[in-house]
């Protein structure tokens, strides 16, 4: 099939920067012909200039979507004891209290405030007797759930699973949309880190000046799947350097390519900074699925994305060494006394 080098789709006939581009998957996950170019063709324009998309028919049941919302509003609703026995660990798994977190790996803006959100992170469920689990291997620990709500542990692995069906379909999707072959980015996706946290903004009545659900940030993996109740939060920063919201869609999931994506495309695909006030009135939930390499593969600029007159901006990089230096810039339970550390 011819794809248009652009892949200009129709709807950016007008200001592509008034819209987030919605996709549709379901030719693609039907297996018709022609269906992976024509989307990897819209993929490409949405994250050379926008950074964010919609997904429909993406294949994520929504009654699972919903189980998860619903099993992670009990959790938050437990007594703050029980949530902190699972309190969050050396490889980031657990719980986040309200307010410990503070965004600073971001260029974005100063951030000095800390998040008014509380969280839970899991990641895919590995066996106590995993060798990764045994061998301590960085970033693999095993999962905490709190024993009075055995369901909101099936929720989660259940909508787990799921997206990463999506994620794994999306990242050929990438590829191809970066002028590679639909299977260049398996190997690093074999065994791929998956980050999966909810997370609870209480609504804001009289925010302070410069408090945020959470601060302007860029999102540190390859993409972000984004699942969100219907109650507004969002905005991302357009690249004239305007805010605008970034509504929930019925029977959509929002992505947005990461800074991993970035430096590995050599700032080809953007990652588009967001932030999240949530002023409603009501509790707001949002459940991201930050989809990554395997933490030991280098990253080397991609061919397709260097040239003579483009040559590699960035070192190789592990995504391991990146996680690293976020994970130790952003939340206080890893940050020692010292200077923070260099950026990789
Ligand atoms: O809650 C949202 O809509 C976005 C959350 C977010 O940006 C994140 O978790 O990285
Ligand atoms: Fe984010």
């Amino acid at each position: 099939m011819n794809v248009p080098k652009t892949g200009k789709p129709a709807w950016a006939e007008t200001d592509v920067d008034e819209v987030i581009p919605v996709l549709d998957m379901g030719s693609y996950i039907a297996g018709m012909p022609g269906a992976l170019e024509e989307l990897a063709a819209e993929l490409r324009y949405a994250c050379e200039n926008i950074g964010f998309f919609y997904v429909a028919n993406h294949g994520v049941p929504q009654e699972k979507i919903d189980r998860a919302f619903a099993e992670g509003a009990r959790f938050f609703d437990l007594p703050e004891e029980e949530k902190l026995e699972l309190k969050l660990d050396k490889y980031n798994i657990g719980y986040l209290p309200y307010a410990q977190s503070m965004i600073k790996s971001s260029t974005v803006a100063e951030n000095r405030k800390p998040n008014l959100n509380e969280a839970f992170f899991c990641k895919r469920e590995l066996p106590a007797d995993h060798p990764d689990i045994l061998n301590g291997r960085p970033f693999h620990g095993p999962n905490y759930w709190p024993e009075s709500l055995p369901s909101f542990r099936e929720a989660m692995l259940d909508y787990q699973k799921s997206a990463e069906v999506l994620g794994q379909r999306l990242v050929k999707v990438y590829a191809v949309a970066l002028d590679l072959p639909e299977d260049f980015f398996q190997e690093a996706f074999t065994d791929n880190q998956i980050i999966h946290r909810i997370t609870h903004f209480p609504s804001q009545e009289a925010p302070e000046e410069g408090s945020f659900g959470s601060a302007p940030h860029t999102d540190s993996g390859f993409m972000t799947i984004l699942a969100r109740d219907e109650v507004p939060g969002l905005a991302i920063r357009r690249t004239n350097g305007e805010w605008f919201p970034a509504p929930s869609i019925p029977g959509t999931l929002l992505v947005n390519t990461g800074d991993m994506c970035t430096r590995w495309s050599n700032d080809r695909f953007l990652s588009t900074p967001h932030r999240v006030l949530n002023e409603s009135g009501r509790a707001r939930y949002s459940m991201p699925i930050f989809f990554d390499p395997n933490t030991d593969y280098v990253m080397e600029c991609l061919p397709t994305c260097q040239g003579p007159d483009n040559p590699p901006k960035y070192k190789p990089l592990t995504y391991g060494a990146y996680l690293d230096w976020f994970f130790k810039m952003n939340y206080f339970h890893q940050q020692g006394d010292g200077e923070p550390p260099p950026k990789p």
